[in-house]
């Protein structure tokens, strides 16, 4: 743990396997960051900073890329394609690959940028997308546990798929921070993001922001997880501020829970203190919301959707 900054959790240790002191000791720590933070910095050597600054220099020249080959990254649901900078968000970009743990997946995208194909970049993608997915799956496995409701392990894993979501923030050219993301809470169960240059602030609960360290891993809870949990972790705000004359150029791996997944909070987690706090819910129909009037004019789109 550190003074100010946010918490700092250590998965690279050889011998952090289930059931092992290690693992037990890790797992306090990330339950405990997730009460209170609802976020930590991870680290983890096997994905490695060479290999993140590969996948960001492939990034950096993805997003030079004409409009007419960054469109063509499409997908049914408009929030996993590709995003244009908006008036809204004037500074922000971003593509989305689903189920990037299916290499074809990656390749075939990566093809459609780059004909006939970019092997250097599908390749260093492939590789983060595996390492990345393991400090997800070990984090979720660790809050299961430490929940004790270790019996939904295989329901609970096999309920979700992977997004990489790759955004540009395109230098303000100012000396004072401008918006690149407004705040926002993730939706979805586990995000892993790793940032190149500074930019991602999270709110505390007392209100305050801090900065993430750059070139750092952030693990972050969404909501889809705080309310499967029934609100036992945090959800924490989380924006991106930038200033000055350089581009920034972030990935996330996301899970995100599968189309006709009922998320519901399981009995074990509901009881007279803590009463059920939303109602079950399909991800997709939340997604959808999410994007109607309604909740534009709600303060939290996703307690307005969930309210009991
Ligand atoms: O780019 C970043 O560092 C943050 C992005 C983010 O919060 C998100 O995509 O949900
Ligand atoms: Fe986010």
């Amino acid at each position: 743990m550190e003074m100010g900054g946010l918490p700092v959790i250590d998965f690279s240790n050889q011998h952090l396997k289930p059931g092992s002191p290690d693992w037990d000791s890790v797992r306090s720590q990330v339950r405990q960051a997730l009460e209170e933070y609802g976020c930590f910095e991870a680290l983890y050597e096997k994905a490695s900073s060479e290999l993140r600054k590969a996948v960001l220099e492939g990034l950096e020249q993805l997003f030079e890329l004409p409009l007419e080959a960054k469109m063509k990254n499409v997908s049914d649901n408009p929030s996993h394609a590709y995003i244009a900078p908006h008036p809204n968000a004037p500074l922000y970009e971003s593509i989305g690959i689903e189920d990037p743990d299916v290499a074809q997946n990656v390749q075939s995208l990566t093809n459609s940028f780059w004909p006939p194909g970019n092997t250097t970049f599908s390749e260093s993608v492939g590789c983060v997308v595996e390492q990345l997915s393991e400090v997800d799956r070990m984090v979720r496995r660790m809050i299961l546990e430490s929940f004790g409701v270790e019996k939904y392990m295989d329901e609970h894993m096999n309920s979700t798929r992977y997004l990489l979501r790759a955004m540009k923030y395109t230098a303000p050219d100012t000396s004072e921070k401008k918006l690149g993301s407004k705040d926002h809470t993730d939706k979805n169960i586990v995000t892993v993001l790793c940032q190149g240059i500074q930019g991602l602030e999270i709110q505390l609960k007392n209100g305050e922001w801090i900065t993430a360290k750059p070139h750092s891993l952030t693990v972050f809870i969404g909501d889809s997880f705080y309310a499967w949990l029934n609100g036992r972790l945090h959800t924490p705000y989380h924006r991106v501020m930038m200033k000055g004359n350089e581009a920034r150029y972030s990935f996330g791996l996301f899970s995100n829970p599968k189309k006709g997944y009922i998320i519901k909070a399981p009995q074990e987690l509901i009881d007279e203190q803590h009463p059920l706090l939303f109602k079950p819910f399909d991800f997709y129909d939340f997604l959808q919301f999410f994007h109607s009037d309604a909740a534009r004019k709600s303060q939290s789109a996703f307690h307005t959707f969930c309210a009991i």
